[in-house]
């Protein structure tokens, strides 16, 4: 995959540029603070719609611009793939790709890949636990894009618990009462997330030993990778035997729930959850011993490195070609290591290296060079390969169904590349039918079979979808919050739910994205769109559209 062309508005502190870029080693050369890092980084973000030097959105719109636009034509292997994300500080972002909207901008990630190494990468060795889970789950997405959901899920969950837990430290009104609803979704999402850092632990580890032996030469300590998690059976820290099996999203749940159990009087006590993967670390090993306080500044450096060339190992191991962003690292490293690096770079499809000095770069990357200075930015050498007449980042017509297709297909693509591969399938061939001696269609069926043909005879599927609603209300909802609330009426989509309390109905308000989407996943995604929830309500005097004020009829109770 490579940047075929990049367009910025208002991005950092690029009122426009527009850049055609070329596949193979590219440097961005110009004085300090020109903005080269801010062309980069705008790559970056389109792979994880995160800047890997600002936690917020806010800085990378221009100051004085309400909003900040980043546009790239990019190609992967024939495909060309056009991507615009609108970034809307405390609003929501927008994305399009292919000129068609994303429902969610989420959805982006994991159809760009790149891995950026720069500076700030020290952290991951020497900073605080949340560097190192951001660039675990960073990477989780990246290669299994559904799990942007999941982590996003378990992060709503943890959120609201904390409030709860707040509440209930200061004795405010019965908070308790619903925490078991939230420990059960919190268990669920972070089963799951558990399992997936820990399965891509054991896939990134043999990379970042290979890519650390590379950079640091004949010698160096061996590097490895083991997990510390607040539930023991994620792991101590230490690294694993290569082929110990990982536990299963659903043990993981087990021990999480159990862990919970046995913290619920401290959580209380402190206001906020202790146990799960958010409190948890990738541990960093060298020579055996955890590198975090005992790695002399260069071996940090060389971690770090191998950190990100092993992430560009395994992306390029699951048949992803990834984009390579270098941002201003030449000239803080020794001979050694910048051979190593300069290897891999030459290597990849594309690469993009800042540097304030062009001397810093080796040699072999000096192709392509982009002059960065007084407000533009200039590609010279050879004139990129596109195709002519065409650039896709600057024409503006509205989206075609042939763009909203390629779009869904896009999405779709990426989706199935992370879904697991499924584990049983129906062999092909004619259905069984009766035959001969055997039961005919005239002949006794089973009951379920003809109410099967019934509603598709008598195209009843919408009612049944209908009823399944209120019928399997409990199996779709789960008991704990069926307990506690029971459907009404379903108009137009919208289903009207009752709480049993205003405190329940606060907090089914809160879980409508999850409700909704059992909805969808058990009754399909047309028949439930919108969750309306209310109160018990007391008796009313009010009848019809209009009324007056006051407290009823007096005259007859009182
Ligand atoms: N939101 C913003 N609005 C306007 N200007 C910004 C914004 N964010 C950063 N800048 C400016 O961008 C410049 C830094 O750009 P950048 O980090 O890309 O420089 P650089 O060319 O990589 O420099 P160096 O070689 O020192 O790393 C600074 O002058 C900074 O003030």
């Amino acid at each position: 995959m490579y940047v075929r062309h990049l367009q910025l508005v208002d991005f950092r502190s690029w009122e426009k540029v527009d850049l055609a870029l070329r596949p193979g080693p590219t440097v961005f050369v110009g004085r300090n603070g020109e903005g080269k890092t801010n062309l980069v980084e705008a790559v970056g973000y389109l792979a994880t719609m995160s800047s890997h030097r600002v936690s917020a959105d806010a800085p990378l719109v221009r100051h004085g611009a309400g909003q900040a636009v980043v546009r790239a034509a990019l190609r992967r292997e024939d495909r060309e793939l056009l991507v615009e994300v609108e970034v809307n500080p405390g609003r929501a972002n927008r994305v399009r790709v292919n000129r068609a909207a994303l429902p969610r901008p989420r959805e982006l990630l994991g159809l760009v890949k790149s891995v950026l190494f720069a500076p700030e990468d020290l952290a991951l060795v020497r900073g605080d636990p949340a560097e190192r889970r951001r660039f675990l789950d960073d990477l989780l997405v990246s290669r299994t894009p559904r799990l942007a959901g999941v982590r996003s899920d378990y992060d709503r969950v943890l959120k609201q618990r904390n409030a709860l837990l707040k509440t209930a430290r200061m004795a405010r009104g019965d908070a308790l009462a619903t925490l078991d609803v939230w420990d059960a979704h919190l268990v669920d999402y972070g089963g799951q997330l558990l399992a997936a850092r820990l399965a891509l632990v054991a896939d990134l580890a043999p990379h970042v030993a290979r890519a650390y032996a590379t950079v640091a030469g004949a010698g160096g300590a061996a590097a490895g990778l083991g997990y510390a998690s607040t539930v023991p059976l994620a792991g101590d820290g230490t690294p694993p035997a290569p082929d110990a099996p990982t536990p299963s999203a659903a043990g993981l749940s087990a021990a999480l729930r159990e862990r919970i159990a046995e913290r619920r009087r401290d959580e209380v006590d402190r206001g906020m959850t202790l146990v799960g993967p958010h409190r948890d670390d990738l541990v960093l090993h060298l020579g055996g011993v955890p590198a975090k306080g005992f790695a002399s500044h260069g071996e940090s450096w060389s971690l770090a490195l191998a950190l990100k060339l092993g992430c560009f190992g395994l992306l390029r191991a699951d048949g992803e070609e990834p984009i390579l962003v270098l941002d201003d690292v030449f000239a803080t490293l020794d001979a050694g290591r910048r051979a190593a690096l300069a290897e891999v770079a030459r290597s990849a499809e594309q690469t993009l290296i800042t540097a304030a000095v062009l001397d810093d770069v080796p040699d072999e990357l000096r192709g392509a060079r982009v002059e960065v200075g007084e407000g533009t930015a200039t590609l010279v050498g050879p004139p990129p390969r596109s195709r002519p007449g065409r650039c896709p980042v600057a024409d503006d017509r509205p989206p075609r169904p042939s763009d909203i297709a390629r779009a869904a297909l896009e999405a779709a693509r990426a989706a199935s590349a992370s879904r697991p591969a499924p584990t049983r399938r129906r062999v092909a061939g004619p259905r069984r039918r009766w035959t001969g001696p055997g039961p005919g269609e005239d002949d006794p069926q089973p009951l379920a079979r003809l109410v099967d043909s019934l509603v598709s005879t008598q195209d009843w599927s919408e009612q049944t979808r209908v009823g399944a609603v209120f019928g399997r209300w409990s199996a779709i909802v789960g008991q704990d919050i069926a307990a506690h609330c029971r459907p009404e009426t379903l108009t137009e989509g919208e289903l009207l739910v009752v709480a049993e309390s205003t405190a329940w109905a606060t907090q089914l308000r809160l879980l409508a994205p999850t409700i909704l989407a059992k909805l969808r996943a058990s009754v399909g995604g047309d028949v439930v769109t919108r969750l309306r929830v209310v109160g018990p309500t007391a008796p009313s005097w009010k009848k019809g559209p209009r009324s007056v004020r006051g407290r009823g009829p007096r005259d007859t109770y009182g």
